[in-house]
């Protein structure tokens, strides 16, 4: 089973308890989702593998590090995912990035698939799935298979909130996932939202209703 890590970084906690109040309009939305979603990444490349080199100083030899092994892809579910890209890309510019677009029905709750851009490479890549809501989990399971089924085998999903029940469900579907949130919330209401959530990430990333 993967495992599910709540980042607790005091900074990330701070910028999520202004993403969720209600009366944080579109642009300090924005904008605090682009730096949590830095800080998230600082906290889920803690592990990335290093190699021993060495550069020359303009005063000496010095035997120094650089990141080693697989290179890194991001894959944002689109359309609230894409408020999360650019923050992670701060810290590694080099990233390539794909894309997945899934809406969730509204009366079904089930994901509909409306677009995917993959790099050719992904199956060499260590992936990070990001989407700011883990609701049913029908959406970021979804996208978890689709990837997989073009190659994918290395894959962290990052999520600013989850329900419990999403994580339950990318546990079962996708037990190689390990799961990186900023708050695990209580439950699901009756229309599939997060409470207490955030309400709608899209709409508030974009400014829509
Ligand atoms: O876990 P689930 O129950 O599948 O719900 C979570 C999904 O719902 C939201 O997207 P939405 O369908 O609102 O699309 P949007 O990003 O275009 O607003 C959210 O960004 C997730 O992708
Ligand atoms: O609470 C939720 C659930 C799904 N999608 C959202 O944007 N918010
Ligand atoms: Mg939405």
């Amino acid at each position: 089973m993967g495992a599910v890590k709540v980042l607790d970084h005091p900074l990330i906690q701070h910028k999520l308890t202004h993403i969720r109040d209600h009366q944080t309009g579109t642009k300090t939305f924005r904008e605090l989702v682009d730096e949590v979603a830095t800080l998230m990444a600082f906290e889920i490349t803690r592990d990335l593998p290093l190699e021993e080199i060495t550069v020359q100083t303009p005063v000496a030899e010095a035997k120094t590090y650089q990141i080693a092994g697989k290179k890194l892809g991001i894959i944002p579910i689109l359309r609230a995912g894409l408020g999360m890209v650019d923050g992670i890309l701060n810290l590694i510019p080099a990233a390539k990035v794909g894309h997945i677009g899934l809406y969730r029905d509204p009366n079904t709750l089930e994901p509909v698939e409306y677009y995917s851009k993959m790099p050719t490479d992904i199956s060499e890549r260590e992936l990070i799935v990001v989407d700011p809501m883990l609701a049913t989990g029908g959406s970021a399971s979804a996208a978890l298979k689709m990837i997989k089924e073009k190659g994918a085998n290395n894959i962290k999903l990052m999520c600013l909130i989850a329900a419990p029940e999403g994580v339950k469900r990318i546990q079962e579907d996708h037990p190689d996932v390990d799961i990186y949130l900023a708050a695990l919330d209580e439950k699901l209401s009756d229309k599939g939202y997060i409470i207490p959530g955030l309400g709608d990430a899209g709409d508030r990333l974009f400014g829509t209703k």
